[in-house]
């Protein structure tokens, strides 16, 4: 049996490796950085969307497509918009053998592309709110180690983009956003995450705030930016010199948000929830939420065999009648033992045996993949019994993520137990003075003490180093006189810290 054979615990990136392997999510791909997403993948990342573009459509937001390139004068157009993201960005230079004239990027993001249009298409307050999403592809040339879903050199995604008449409009929007990706994260994919603001270091400089879902990955003690939601301000529209007519009669800059999800939650999803049998699935994602595996022993009589199998494909239908998604694996050349491994290494929440003891009582045996219960039903009982549980299956595997990361979020108030509190895999909420050259000298400090003197090339590796997640909006008590942990200063909030990716 080709089994994970590596414990989550002891080596976390193989693992990871197999885990997506083997549950034939992840194919490799001859450029780095680029992966096939396999079906048992593109499913959860439907599940997502679906989702999701419900909602975002019930916050006003159309659905549209603007075009992959954008012309260098346009990308470059504010030199300060894309530095520092400028060796990240895909060129098209040539079309057969001949040179284009003007190199062509590859979008990395689209504000470039969609704001001359919104410059073109608002001209008067009554064209506002503009509110576009676009579910496409993105192309940044990352040099980090890639990652499967968490770094990728291309990968989907959506980015919404709106435009309001006032900021309270748009900074409803910006948090109207983050609340729906709190919910695909905590409803959908049971991975709890903390909301909170960047800060003014890690915020996008485009926008005015940046605000972001923080999750937590236990296996590795790093934490990840799960999605953004951004009040661009009217930065853009300066930028790009959008205006419109207001009602006075006056001409207005539009105050505007964008903001993104990528399949990077897939990624979250499954080293949240994997185990050393390989994936765990929550069940309102799952592909397949019940597996039917008849246990047809050879020795079986052949009107047996036949009546096992119509038995088994009896359970299958009544599921599918109850809208489960639910596959009937009924393959004759392998083994039920040789089953159970592979829907268990595919994370599928519940598998159903059926064998000739289970025809002649009318039963079936359910097994749980989050705990490992199995449960004797009788045939009349799996129906309802399958949906309670695939719902507790849900609810158990948030409980037991948001437990592992509570036991790992501790607090801080002096220096000398941060870099402890991080060997120890923890993320770490500490009273700060939240100014940037602090930030940036617990960045160094925290890497320098962590490596102690081994070296680490600060462009491909994933850090050593400690940096903010975010300033969460859920701010513990902070007494006045509350000194920061690292400057000794007047601390004016609680930071969330972590290793990250
Ligand atoms: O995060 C989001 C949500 C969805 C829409 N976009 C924003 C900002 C994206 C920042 N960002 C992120 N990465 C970038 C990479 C690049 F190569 C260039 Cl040229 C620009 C950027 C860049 O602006
Ligand atoms: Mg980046």
């Amino acid at each position: 049996l080709l089994g994970i054979d590596v414990s989550k615990k002891d080596n976390f990136a193989l693992w990871y490796t197999r885990v997506i392997t083997y549950s034939e999510m992840i194919d490799y791909y001859d450029i780095s950085g680029c992966y096939i997403l396999r079906p048992w993948a593109y499913s959860i990342w439907e599940s997502i969307q679906r989702w999701l573009d419900a909602e975002i459509k019930e916050l006003g937001v159309e659905n549209s497509y603007f075009p992959l390139f954008v012309p260098k004068s346009v990308l470059e157009r504010e030199k300060d918009h894309i530095e520092g993201f400028a060796p990240e960005v895909a060129w098209v230079t040539k079309s057969g053998d001949s040179d284009l004239a003007e190199p062509i990027a590859i979008r990395p993001t689209s504000e470039t592309i969609m704001y001359p249009l919104f410059k073109k298409w608002i001209r008067s307050h009554r064209d506002l709110p503009l509110s576009l999403n676009q579910w496409s592809n993105v192309v940044r040339w990352e040099f980090k180690d890639p990652t499967p879903f968490l770094r990728s050199r291309e990968f989907l995604w959506q980015e919404g983009h709106t435009a309001h008449a006032t900021f309270e409009e748009s900074q409803k929007m910006v948090m109207d956003v983050l609340n729906l990706y709190k919910k695909v994260y905590e409803e959908l994919l049971a991975v709890p995450v903390i909301q909170g603001r960047k800060t003014e270091m890690e915020r996008f400089p485009g926008g005015d705030i940046t605000t972001t879902v923080e999750a937590y990955i236990h296996g590795s003690g790093r934490s990840v930016q799960g999605a953004t939601s951004h009040n661009l301000g009217q930065n853009f529209g300066k930028m790009f010199e959008i205006q419109y007519e207001d009602k006075a009669g006056g001409h207005a800059v539009p105050w505007q948000t964008s903001w993104g999800l990528t399949t990077r939650s897939i990624g979250v999803m499954i080293m949240a929830h994997g185990d050393d049998k390989g994936l765990v699935l929550p069940p309102r994602v799952a592909p397949k939420q019940v597996v039917v595996i008849p246990i047809v022993k050879a020795s079986l009589s052949a009107e047996n065999k036949a009546a096992l199998q119509s038995y088994a494909e009896r359970i299958t239908t009544d599921l599918k009648a109850a809208k489960i998604r639910v596959h009937l694996d009924h393959r004759d050349n392998y083994t039920p033992g040789w089953k159970y491994n592979h829907w268990e290494q595919k994370g599928v929440p519940l598998r159903l045996e059926v064998g000739p003891m289970d025809l002649d009582k009318g039963t079936a045996r359910m097994v749980r993949r989050d705990s490992g219960l199995k449960v004797d039903l009788a045939a009349e009982a799996v129906v309802h019994t399958v949906l309670h549980v695939l719902e507790e299956i849900q609810a158990n595997l948030f409980a037991k993520c948001k437990a592992e990361r509570d036991k790992k979020l501790v607090k801080v108030w002096e220096w000398r137990d941060f870099v402890p509190a991080l060997e120890e895999k923890c993320v770490i909420l500490t009273p700060f003075v939240n100014e940037t050259e602090w930030e940036e000298e617990v960045k160094r400090r925290s890497r320098e003490e962590a490596l102690a003197g081994e070296s680490e090339d600060a462009r491909t590796a994933t850090s050593a180093a400690a940096k903010t997640l975010c300033i969460p909006f859920d701010q513990p008590d902070l007494p006045p006189g509350t000194k920061c942990f690292v400057s000794g200063k007047e601390a004016t909030c609680w930071v969330l810290w972590g290793r990250s990716y």
